[in-house]
């Protein structure tokens, strides 16, 4: 990222058959015992692909990055960007909020960007781990900067409304890669600037 300074990123290229995922959706509610044939019922199947396929596509964005000419090399960082993905485990929601962080290097990113990130790693079936470490991967392959800090902080609703139910309870993970990880001066300053107690 380097010499160009937009790269077209593209939603990733998935077989889909909607027909096929609504066929499958109205099979599994009836097993459960769903009486469909109700009008407010019928459509429920088609609503259920097309959600979950909303769900699973990642808006396309560019990803446009500046040159550093001001040799900016203090801590870069966006808190509390709203998240949601699913768990890939149940098919569930979880929701929270996302706090990106970057040392600048010779670039910088357009602040949106971080934000369009996220959301393209969030909208696939998910493990929160996995999120997390992909966003921070992904920027530090695309803007090689100094050191690249990601925290999510979420709910998952396969926790919180079934199961064990806890109501409440929060999951938070982090990744550290460079002088965030390295640095404890810098490391203490992300987590400072995000609101998370380190
Ligand atoms: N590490 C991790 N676990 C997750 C995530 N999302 C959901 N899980 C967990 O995945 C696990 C799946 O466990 P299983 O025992 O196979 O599923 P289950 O019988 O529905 O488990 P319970 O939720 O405890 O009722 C659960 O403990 C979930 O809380 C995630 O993002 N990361
Ligand atoms: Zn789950």
């Amino acid at each position: 990222m380097t010499s160009n300074a937009t790269l077209h990123i593209l939603p990733p290229a998935a077989g889909r058959d909607l027909a096929a995922a609504e066929d499958a959706a109205a099979t599994f509610l009836e097993a459960l015992g769903v009486d469909l044939t109700s009008e407010s019922l019928r459509e429920t199947p088609r609503r259920m692909a097309h959600g979950y396929a909303e769900l699973f596509t990642p808006r396309a964005f560019d990803l446009t990055t500046f040159p550093n000419d001001e040799n900016y090399d203090e801590l870069v960082l966006i808190r509390n960007v709203p998240l949601r993905s699913v768990c890939e485990h149940h098919l569930l929601p979880f929701v929270g909020t996302v706090h990106i962080g970057y040392l600048p290097g010779e670039r910088i990113i357009g602040l949106s960007k971080l934000a369009r990130v996220a959301e393209h790693f969030a909208c696939r079936p998910q493990l929160q781990e996995r999120l997390t470490k992909q966003i921070a991967d992904w920027l530090d392959e695309q803007l090689h900067p100094r050191g690249v800090g990601v925290v999510i902080e979420a709910e998952h609703s396969c926790m919180t409304l079934r199961g064990v139910q806890s109501l409440g309870s929060a999951t938070v993970t982090s990744t550290l890669l460079g002088a965030l990880r390295e640095d404890p001066r810098s490391r203490q300053e992300f987590f400072s600037l995000a609101g998370v107690n380190s």
